[in-house]
């Protein structure tokens, strides 16, 4: 990967979703979802607000209580790197805290107070994301696409083998959507695995290897020129499955396709 912010990947994991069930309060939001993501792909999950793309990753991330196996298949023995690219993140605007104090925070183990560890190269994941000049500004004085850039910065650090992104687009600029580009090629040829929510069609259809439409269940898995049909992305955004426990829900088939 350009921009080495230490530590060879090893290599993307492949990630197993089996019948994943999740249900919060009364509402089902995952509804037996049975996915697979293959090592080094940039797999992307499109679909409705609310469709459950986000509550797809917390349950990868062991932060949603679900049923069903979620499983990682790692190359070799241990657990490669993980890194965790959120759609936004709650912080107060205020704080003096530079760029870089924020890096520290979320990549050093060290308390951030002590400052950031000097040993960890901070400068080449900024610059690899066009923000090496602003590591020491305020981080709450930056743009929205700025502070998206920094995110992506800090998943850089150390250098992952699997990447998961939660609309990491959204308040990029032209400049950011061409760094993140060139990061998600970087990726695909270091062999690290992408799970990607997205909900611009037009970048997924260009840069995925593979997507899935989720509205709750998974309507279609496949290549992505295939998959984003107008038919199916008609079906997959004017759907309506919500639907509480205890009531039938309505019975839909998969799509799929192979690579
Ligand atoms: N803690 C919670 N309790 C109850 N319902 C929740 C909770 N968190 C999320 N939900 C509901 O779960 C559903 C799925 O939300 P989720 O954020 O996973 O969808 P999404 O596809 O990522 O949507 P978006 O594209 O808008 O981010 C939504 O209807 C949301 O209101």
């Amino acid at each position: 990967m350009s921009g080495n912010t230490g530590g060879t990947p090893k290599g993307g994991p492949a990630i197993l979703f089996d019948r994943v069930d999740l249900t919060l309060g009364r509402t089902v939001i995952l509804d037996q979802v049975s996915l697979r993501v293959e090592p080094g792909a940039v797999h992307a999950v499109v679909g409705p607000n609310g469709g459950g793309k986000s509550s797809l990753i917390r349950a990868l991330l062991g932060q949603a209580p679900h049923r069903g196996m979620v499983r990682l298949d790692w190359p070799g023995e241990a657990p490669g790197v993980t890194a965790y690219v959120p759609q936004a993140v709650e912080f107060d605007r205020g704080l003096p805290m530079t760029v870089e104090d924020f890096l520290a925070v979320l990549c050093q183990r060290r308390p951030a107070f002590l400052g950031p560890d000097r040993r960890i190269d901070y400068g080449a994941a900024l610059e690899r994301v066009g923000m090496a000049g602003k590591r020491r500004r305020r981080f709450g004085a930056l743009s929205g696409g700025e502070r998206q850039r920094v995110l992506l910065a800090q998943a850089l650090i150390p250098a992952p083998d699997l990447v998961i992104l939660d609309e990491p687009m959204t308040a990029l600029d032209e400049t950011g959507c061409t760094i993140f580009e060139e990061l998600l090629a970087d990726f695909r040829a270091a062999g690290t695995t992408v799970l990607w929510v997205e909900h611009d069609l037009a970048q997924v259809r260009r840069l995925a290897t593979r997507v899935s439409g989720l509205n709750r269940r998974v309507l279609f898995d496949g290549p992505p020129p295939a998959m984003l049909s107008p038919d199916r992305v008609l079906d997959l955004f004017s759907a309506v499955p919500r639907r509480t426990t205890g009531n039938a829900g309505d019975a839909r088939v998969v799509e799929r396709a192979a690579l």
